[in-house]
């Protein structure tokens, strides 16, 4: 049975790096491991909060060298996502988290762009790529990052997102980085409310104007903010299995998920770094369907909603279409 059509919009590209890839990568390049082999690797994958996961996610990207070494990864993932019903991907990467390390911003953006370029052909899956700033550096070297992609602005790189460690890091830090990707024409985007409260929602809302806001969960505590996300019509991508992996929400029958849809949110599903937190996109929407009891009419509105937030406003005619798949489709009866 084919599985839903559906966009996923919120992906690190970095976070569907799988251990045994990992492992080919770090003996590709000569780099030590501090694990005997992808399982004992594997196992380590028990986080308490956002930073517990991102030490590791840092530390592992380091076997990440060459321009092949991107196109293999990004490759891997949309051949991953076809067969999870992914139609369009909007997928983010780390440039600062490769360029501190001494690898060319060039080898990043071409090694990903050769990969994305060849996946509508190959997987069927039209692609955006967004450069995001680590919020726990400084604005400044977010600000010359910024000035080193201009080169590929609109053709290679589609927009702009911020993630890491979001407490103590407020949306405001980034207001002059996001300032020029709006006057050069990027789509803006920020992960807020992921483990920060809603004023970091606020934040990205109202002091970058974002379009999209990644994760949005803690949203719901503030009925002020839902108010002014539900009448701005912004989207939320949702990552259930992350949220339960990082410890924002203790289990999957507890997360928020069904008060964000009864609130009338605009919420999308997406895998965040699925080769950490146990899934990629399909068993999110078959982890939440079970776990929370989602119709499939919820589950469909939940792909509708894919599409409508993604950034294929150069593509009407794709989005369209997509769309008539996700109403054409028939869910296979449950057992
Ligand atoms: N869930 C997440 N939150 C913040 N930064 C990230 N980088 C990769 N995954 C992230
Ligand atoms: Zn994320």
């Amino acid at each position: 049975m084919s599985p839903l059509p559906k966009a996923e919009l919120h992906l690190h590209i970095e976070g569907t790096l799988e251990p045994e890839l990992a492992f080919e990568l770090a003996h590709r390049n000569g780099v030590d491991l501090p694990y005997a082999d992808p399982d004992q690797l594997r196992a380590a994958y028990a986080f308490s909060d956002l930073q517990s996961f991102l030490d590791l996610y840092y530390q592992l990207m380091d076997v990440l060298r060459t321009e092949d070494d991107f196109t293999a990864l990004a490759e891997a993932y949309l051949a991953r996502a076809a067969r999870e019903g992914v139609r369009h991907a909007e997928i983010f990467f780390d440039p600062q988290a490769h360029t501190s390390r001494g690898v060319e911003l060039d080898a990043v953006v071409r090694g990903l762009r050769r990969a994305l370029d060849a996946s509508m052909e190959r997987h069927g899956i039209s692609t955006k790529l967004i450069m995001c700033f680590l919020r726990d550096l400084p604005q400044e070297s977010a600000l010359s990052t910024f000035e080193a992609c201009r080169p590929y602005f609109g053709t290679a790189i589609a927009g702009v997102g911020l993630d890491s460690a979001e407490v103590g890091n407020p949306a405001s830090k980034f207001a002059d980085v996001y300032r020029l990707a709006r006057e050069a024409g990027l789509h803006l985007v920020a992960h807020a409310g992921e483990e920060g409260g809603p004023d970091y929602v606020w934040e990205a809302l109202d002091v970058l104007g974002v379009e999209r806001i990644d994760h949005g969960i803690r949203a719901i505590e503030d009925p002020k903010l839902v108010e002014r996300l539900v009448t701005d019509r912004i989207p939320l991508t949702v990552c259930p299995f992350s949220n339960v992996r990082l410890r924002c929400v203790d289990t999957l029958a507890e997360h928020p998920l069904p008060a964000m849809l009864a609130a009338g949110l605009q919420v999308t599903l997406n895998s965040d770094d699925p080769a950490y937190f146990g899934g990629y996109v399909d068993e999110n929407f078959v982890g939440v369907r079970d776990a929370l009891g989602l119709s499939d009419e919820q589950l469909r509105l939940l792909a509708r909603n894919s599409f409508d937030a993604s950034f294929l406003e150069d593509d009407e005619e794709r989005r369209a279409e997509l769309l008539a798949e996700v109403e054409a489709y028939a869910f296979p009866a449950r057992a």
